[in-house]
C-alpha cells in the first residue's frame, strides 16, 4: 500500500459537487471486478462506460450494447469496488423517452449498486434528465462529442469550433444542470470552449479531450494503460505499455513451455 499516495476518501454526491473549483476529480472506467478493485482507492469515481463494447467487446461503436450486458458489468465492478461511486452509462436506445429511461434506470437501481447513471444529450434530452433526477435517480450527464450520435452524425466530431456551436453547448450544459444532473461529462471538444462551459454551470464537469480547465478527467482504462493498440485518438495518454507487457510475458511463457522450464520443481505437487 505504501507506493500508492493518495488522499483517497469514499465518494458521494455532496463531496462530488464540492469538488468545483477545488480538486481535480480523477475518473477512470472498469469493466471487471479485478480492475476495478485496483482503481478503487485511486479514482474518485469508476465509470462502466459503454465504451465497454469497443474496448471489451470489440465492436466498432457503442451503439450495440445493452442494458443486460451493462447490468453485468457493472454488478461485477461493483462487487470488485465496494467502496466506490460508481457509474453506469445507460446505452443507445434505452432512454428515448421518459417513461422507458425511468423504467430502465429503476432497473439499474434495483439490479446493481450503482450510485448513478450517466446519459447522453443536451438541451434535447433535458428533459429526460429531469424525469430521472425527479424521480430519484442521480443523473450525470455527457454532452459534445456524443459517441451514442456515431451513426446519425456520420463520426466522430470535435466540437466547439465555431462561436455558434460554442453557444449551443453552453446552454445545452446549462439545461443538463438545470434539470438536476450533479455532475457533467464534456468529450470532445475545444480546451477554450470547454472552460467556458464549465465557467457557466454549478455542477462539476468532467474532461476527455477537452484541455485541462473541466473540474476532472476521464480516461478508459484500457485506453491509459495501453491495451488498446487500435485505439490512439489525441487525448489519451499511454501510461503503461500494456500491450507490449503483455505480449512479452505471454511469449516468455510459450518459451517455458516449449523448453519445459515450465513447470519448474516448485510449481508441482
Ligand atoms: N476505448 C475507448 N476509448 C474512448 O475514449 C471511447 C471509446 N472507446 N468508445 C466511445 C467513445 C468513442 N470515442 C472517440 C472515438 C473516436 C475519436 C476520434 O476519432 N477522434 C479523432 C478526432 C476527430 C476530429 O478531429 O474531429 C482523433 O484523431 O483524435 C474520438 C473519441 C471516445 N470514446
Ligand atoms: C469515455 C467515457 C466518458 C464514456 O462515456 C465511456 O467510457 O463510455
Ligand atoms: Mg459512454
Amino acid at each position: 500500500m505504501s507506493i500508492i499516495k493518495n488522499d483517497y476518501e469514499k465518494m458521494n454526491i455532496t463531496k462530488i459537487k464540492k469538488a468545483k473549483n477545488n480538486k481535480k476529480l480523477t475518473v477512470i472506467t472498469a469493466y471487471d471486478a479485478l480492475f476495478a478493485k485496483l482503481f478503487e482507492e485511486i479514482a474518485d469515481i469508476i465509470l462502466v462506460g459503454d465504451s465497454l463494447n469497443m474496448s471489451f467487446a470489440g465492436e466498432n461503436d457503442t451503439l450495440s450494447a445493452t442494458l443486460e450486458q451493462m447490468i453485468y458489468h457493472t454488478k461485477a465492478v461493483c462487487k470488485g469496488a465496494k467502496n466506490s461511486f460508481v457509474v453506469m452509462d445507460m446505452p443507445f436506445g434505452t432512454y428515448n423517452n421518459e417513461t422507458q429511461a425511468l423504467k430502465n434506470a429503476v432497473k439499474i437501481y434495483q439490479e446493481t449498486n450503482a450510485a448513478a447513471v450517466k446519459v447522453e444529450g443536451g438541451e434535447n434530452r433535458a428533459h429526460i434528465v429531469k424525469h430521472l433526477t425527479l424521480n430519484s435517480v442521480a443523473v450525470m450527464g455527457h454532452i459534445g462529442l456524443m459517441p451514442q450520435y456515431v451513426r446519425s452524425e456520420g463520426g466522430y466530431k470535435v466540437r466547439g469550433k465555431t462561436k455558434e456551436d460554442v453557444q449551443q453547448l453552453i446552454s445545452d450544459a446549462k439545461a443538463i444542470e438545470e434539470a438536476g444532473a450533479f455532475c457533467l461529462v464534456i468529450e470532445g471538444v475545444m480546451s477554450e470552449a470547454a472552460k467556458k462551459i464549465t465557467e457557466a454551470i454549478n455542477i462539476p464537469t468532467i474532461g476527455i479531450g477537452a484541455g485541462s480547465d473541466t473540474d476532472g478527467q476521464v480516461l478508459v482504462w484500457s485506453d491509459m494503460l495501453g491495451f488498446f493498440e487500435e485505439f490512439k485518438p489525441k487525448f489519451v495518454r499511454h501510461y503503461l505499455n500494456g500491450a507490449e507487457l503483455i505480449k512479452e510475458s505471454v511469449n516468455q511463457y510459450r518459451n517455458d513451455v516449449q523448453n519445459k522450464t515450465f513447470p519448474g520443481k516448485e510449481e508441482e505437487y
